[in-house]
């Protein structure tokens, strides 16, 4: 498979600021879903979720709501399916690049996040993932497999935005 990249590492090493950073090298019409901590006083209070061409937001985690409980948080499968299925969805219609971050436990309990990860494999588009390191679904091995893997580091995360960018440039 070529121009498709995965980023992996432990959790809070820097994998979405170094999509975040080669995606801005890459420049051009980026799409997709990224997921950020949500802090309050130091305190990580869950996570959010945002759709690259549009800036629609959306809850993907917090610490109580309804869903299903993931360590310490809930996932909110409604706007993981409203925000992150759909931005991936978008992406593969409108892009130049498709951000997937990430493809870890929380994002895997919905199956249509999971149907529009799968469809964005199965298009033509450049892929950049964030990818859990242990997961043991299918289509995070089938990713961890099947991309060129980087693994992130606090030693390697600096260095590795231009290599990343030139394995997924469109
Ligand atoms: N290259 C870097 N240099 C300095 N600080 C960094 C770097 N990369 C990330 N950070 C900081 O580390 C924290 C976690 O970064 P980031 O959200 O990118 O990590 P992550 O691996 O995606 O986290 P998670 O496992 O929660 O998804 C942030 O506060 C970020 O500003």
């Amino acid at each position: 498979m070529s121009r498709r990249a995965a980023v992996t590492g432990a959790p809070g090493v820097g994998k979405s600021t170094l999509v975040e950073r080669a995606a801005a090298l890459i420049g051009g019409r980026t799409g997709g879903v990224s997921a950020r901590e949500v802090r309050i006083g130091g305190r990580r209070i869950g996570f959010q979720l945002s759709d690259l061409l549009t800036g629609e937001v959306g809850t993907l985690a917090s610490l109580d709501g309804p869903g299903p409980k993931v360590g310490r948080y809930r996932v909110h499968l409604a706007d993981l399916e409203e925000v992150g299925a759909r931005a991936i969805e978008r992406a593969v219609r409108e892009a130049e690049l498709v951000v997937i971050d990430e493809v870890g436990p929380m994002e895997l309990l919905s199956e249509e996040f999971v149907e529009a990860v799968e469809a964005a494999l199965d298009s033509d588009k450049p892929i950049l993932a964030v990818v859990h390191m242990r997961s043991e679904h299918h289509l995070a091995k089938k990713i961890r497999e099947g991309f060129r893997l980087f693994v992130v580091t606090p030693e390697s995360r600096d260095r590795l935005a231009g290599e990343v960018a030139a394995e997924t440039r469109p």
